[in-house]
């Protein structure tokens, strides 16, 4: 463990492009009858230095694209600050937002359906242009064909559709597009993933290079590790909304420090079989949005989750399946229930659930629960049974939540180049994660 844990993190270094601060996008939620808001992005400090490329990583749905969308203010935050060059771009409006545009742009995932295929590639490249009224036609015309020279296309490539061009030629002409107002700063929204490998490292070193000869700062989205770990100085890793940890790319994938890092980085195939490195498997899936937990996100699936205190001496399996158990109740409180099915629940005669005594046994069956333990089991399967989800739910809250559940952590920095990680492990009360991670996986 570094001896810096459990500094508080501080965002802004050298020469910082963008700094973001408290950053949230939440969808819905307002007026009387809307459920509770989708928390795609839910409060996130960060800064892009300038001329770097930060890597943008984590599971489908833990709101990458949300995130890469607000920076560009294609989506208005719920709340933050997002300062570009020392301006607050959040608050700008009218003609002063769409000049600030020209200075960010985006480049998105899929080739073949971000072109308009209506109109010529020399079209599609000049259209900003036309439409920040840039220069004369005759200057408009000489930028396209420059740009399409750039790109690694040709002049004979104006005229042509996009349907006639490969993935790898169409990316081109998006990343073309991308470049036509001199934009500072690139979102790269999976940029490659739709294109075959072969094609994608063609795409990767023209990104390289665009950037060294135009003095670009880029976001790259992405899922694929080895690509960020190739192209990224820096990667942020994003779980349900939150940046889990930020660091130097190669700090970050040699010696990941969140349990979240550790856990997708563990995933990544070896080619040695000798590697002692292993695989941690994550239980279940992530919370909705809509109903992540109240401290840290990843709280549902750790394997490093702090204990309660009242619980800290129980076998490891049987913890194990209480939190499994959790889960299940979790998502059955989130299903709603028919007018019919309420008031069968009003008469005492619900039944739609009576099958989870079964699901408890088959849990719970092969293994030793101490009597305290298969009580509060009892208690909650009874709310269950009688149509009460909700209320087995808080039980078990109140009985199994620890400080991951109920307390949101804070950034650390854990190592000396200024990585930090979002963990309450990273304080000197806890254990540190690499100690319950070996002893959890030696067990196995
Ligand atoms: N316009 C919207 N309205 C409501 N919810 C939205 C909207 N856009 C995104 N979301 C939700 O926000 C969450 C984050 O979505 P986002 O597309 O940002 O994730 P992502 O990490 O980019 O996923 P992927 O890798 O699959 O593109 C998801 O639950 C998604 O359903």
């Amino acid at each position: 463990m570094s001896e810096t844990i459990g500094e508080s993190k501080s965002t802004v270094r050298d020469d910082t492009l963008i700094e973001v601060s408290g950053l949230r996008k939440h969808y819905g939620g307002d007026g009387i009858f809307a459920g509770p808001p989708v928390k795609a992005v839910d409060g996130v400090d960060f800064t892009i230095e300038r001329g770097e490329t930060l890597g943008l990583v984590g599971e489908s749905g833990c709101g990458k694209s949300t995130l890469g969308r607000t920076l560009l203010r294609l989506e208005t935050p719920t709340e933050g600050s997002i300062l570009f060059d020392g301006t607050d771009i959040t608050t700008l409006s009218g003609s002063d937002l769409k000049e600030w545009r020209r200075n960010a742009q985006m480049v998105f995932q899929d080739p073949e359906s971000s072109l308009n295929d209506r109109m010529t590639v020399g079209e599609i490249i000049r259209e900003p242009l036309d439409a920040h009224d840039w220069k004369g036609k005759q200057d408009r015309r000489e930028r396209v064909l420059d740009l399409l020279d750039a790109v690694g296309l040709s002049d004979e490539h104006y005229f042509r559709y996009p349907h006639q061009f490969s993935g790898g030629q169409r990316q081109r002409v998006g990343i073309a597009r991308a470049l036509a107002l001199e934009p500072e700063f690139l979102v790269l929204d999976e940029p490659v993933s739709a294109l075959d490998v072969s094609v994608q490292a063609k795409i990767i070193s023209l990104l390289e290079d665009l950037q060294e000869e135009f003095d670009l700062t880029y976001l790259f989205i992405a899922h694929d590790l080895s690509v960020v770990r190739h192209i990224c100085d820096r990667v942020a890793v994003m779980y349900l909304g939150k940046i889990m940890e930020l660091g130097e790319t190669e700090d970050l994938f040699q010696n990941p420090s969140n349990p979240y890092t550790k856990s997708l980085i563990s995933a990544i195939p070896r080619p040695d079989p000798t590697d002692a490195t292993r695989r941690i498997t994550l239980p279940g899936t992530p919370p909705s949005p809509r109903d992540a937990p109240a401290g840290c996100p990843f709280a549902t699936r750790c394997p490093a989750k702090i204990r309660p205190e009242s619980h800290t001496d129980l076998d490891e399996d049987v913890w194990d399946r209480i939190e499994q158990f959790r889960e299940i109740i979790r998502e059955r409180s989130r299903m709603d229930l028919s007018t019919a099915d309420i008031a069968k629940r009003g008469l005492g005669r619900f039944s739609r659930f009576d099958d989870i005594n079964e699901t408890a046994s088959d849990l719970f069956g092969d293994i030793d629960v101490p009597a305290d333990i298969a009580e509060h089991i009892d208690v909650a399967v009874e709310y269950v049974e009688d149509g009460y989800p909700s209320k087995a739910r808080e039980y078990l809250y109140e009985e199994f939540s620890s400080v991951c559940d109920r307390e949101k952590p804070e950034n650390h920095v854990v190592s000396e180049s200024d990585r930090y990680s979002y963990c309450h492990r990273h304080t000197n009360e806890y254990e540190d994660v690499d100690t319950v991670l070996s002893r959890r996986t030696s067990d196995e």
